[in-house]
């Protein structure tokens, strides 16, 4: 079993950025949904993601963008994924070119197997709970609706914070794990222990399946 990858989302300040890498994030968010109290215009987060050292990647975040926003985000910000976090289909998300990951919005009766699926060009299917306002509300879910075989990698997100993410990892093991309010101490302003406490309590989980799986 790998490691849980981490990514750290909704990040506006180059404090914030330079606290999750030298914590151990493997992914950094950008939210270019306007509408969020995340939400960083291009030239800011171009600026965020020129701090970003080889092997930490940038992710652009959109909620049912129009082609062309997305085609400038492409051309101002070094972008390696994207993650669509509205009501995309397939084909919206495919056709910038870049790989991609989607999200679902987890509340009883979502069937995830039906929506992986709907989204065969999805690198991965990240589950966060349904919450007004596409995302980004702090809200766990029940992660009994998630269920085995996906196929395809999961990233668990969805009120994760450094208190509950040891037991989801445990509980769930996915292949990554999404933060944003948990590490807050102001929608938008990370806290750096918190960042550090939350990637500790991946590598705990991490490390005590090794242990079992010895
Ligand atoms: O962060 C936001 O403001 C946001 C807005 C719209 C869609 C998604 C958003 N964030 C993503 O939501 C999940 C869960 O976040 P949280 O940890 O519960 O706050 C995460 O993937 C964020 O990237």
């Amino acid at each position: 079993m790998s490691r849980t990858r981490i990514k750290i989302c909704g990040l506006t300040r180059a404090e914030d950025v330079r606290a999750a890498v030298d914590h151990g994030a493997d992914a950094i968010g950008f939210v270019f949904y306007p509408p969020s109290p995340r939400a960083v215009n291009f030239e800011r987060a171009a600026e965020l993601a020129a701090l970003l050292p080889p092997f930490v990647t940038a992710v652009g975040l959109f909620v049912n963008p129009a082609p062309e926003f997305v085609s400038e985000a492409l051309s101002r910000v070094p972008l390696q994924l994207l993650q669509f976090h509205g009501d995309e289909s397939d084909a919206d998300c495919a056709r910038h070119g870049r790989p991609w990951i989607k999200a679902a919005r987890m509340r009883p009766g979502v069937d995830l197997l039906e929506f992986v699926a709907l989204h065969p060009g999805a690198r991965g299917i990240l589950v966060d709970a349904f919450v007004d306002g596409y995302g980004g509300g702090g809200r766990i879910f029940d992660w009994s609706l998630i269920p085995a075989g996906l196929g395809r990698p999961l990233i668990l997100s969805g009120g994760l914070d450094p208190d509950n993410v040891d037991e989801a990892v445990r509980r769930v093991r996915p292949w990554a794990v999404d933060v944003s309010s948990g590490v807050e101490r102001a929608k938008g302003i990370k806290d750096a222990g918190k960042i550090a406490a939350f990637i500790a309590g991946v590598r705990h989980a991490d490390g005590r399946h090794a242990l079992s799986a010895s």
